[in-house]
């Protein structure tokens, strides 16, 4: 395994639109996430975290500077992976702040369809979906349907989903904004272990003061660019 931190972001632009309308959204942005690491992500609105999180997704291409994943350059001007679908399916889970489930699915098969999409045959994929609902302390809702879930149990199933192809790097926008303090403890709690026990790096857009001590670290961007790192 690379010692190389599993998310490496150095001197990422990104610039929206061109001539007098162009915008620096993300002006020169380093930032590295380790493996085991729960940082968060904090700023403004219109500070560029949507645009970082998604630049470190591979949804959207940056202007500039470098950005490499578990050791592998993945942009510096160009992309050098051939299939990003597929980099993004293997290898990046995504935590949205609503789950964003599919309603005519059980919360077993929510997870389980990320697996079969890349390629896991449907039983083992149902039988590791269970596994992960297990793990994450809302297996006895399984077989509900995501209209029957709590709005904390919806999120843990959400991060079930994010995990089942066992991403190393784990993106979340403001995954607790709807859940109240306690179930948002609850959550935060769930992905430091996962970052432990995974060896995940984990990134966490947040508003959500609740949570602060939850982090590893803080990082705050303001105006595109990082402001101080506490
Ligand atoms: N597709 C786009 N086209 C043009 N401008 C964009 C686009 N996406 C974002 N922007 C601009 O880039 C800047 C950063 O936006 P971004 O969504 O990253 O901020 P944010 O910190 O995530 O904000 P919020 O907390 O409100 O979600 C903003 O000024 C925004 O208007």
């Amino acid at each position: 395994m690379s010692t190389a931190p599993l998310v490496r972001v150095e001197g990422i632009t990104r610039i929206f639109g061109t001539g007098d309308a162009a915008l620096r959204a993300l002006d020169g942005v380093d930032l590295d996430v380790a493996a085991g690491e729960v940082v968060g992500l904090r700023g403004p609105s219109g500070s560029g975290k949507s645009t970082l999180l998604n630049i470190i997704a591979c949804i959207l291409e940056p202007s500039d500077g470098r950005l490499s994943l578990d050791g592998q350059v993945v942009w510096d001007g160009r992309y050098h992976v051939a299939d990003l679908r597929r980099l993004r399916r293997e290898r990046i889970g995504f935590i949205f702040q609503f789950h964003n489930l599919l309603p005519f699915l059980d919360a077993t098969d929510n997870v389980a369809l990320a697996m079969t999409l890349a390629g896991t045959e449907p039983a083992a994929a149902r039988q590791r979906a269970r596994e992960l609902l297990d793990y994450l302390q809302v297996g006895r809702r399984a077989g509900a349907m995501p209209a029957r879930l709590s709005g904390g149990e919806a999120q843990r199933v959400a991060i079930a989903r994010a995990l089942a192809n066992h991403p190393r790097v784990i993106l979340a926008d403001e995954p607790t904004a709807a859940l109240d303090s306690e179930r948002a403890r609850v959550v935060m709690d769930l992905l430091r272990r996962v970052a432990q026990e995974q060896q995940a790096a984990i990134l966490v857009v947040t508003h959500d003061e609740k949570i602060f001590d939850r982090f590893d670290r803080m990082v705050a961007l303001r105006d595109g660019r990082i402001e101080a790192i506490g």
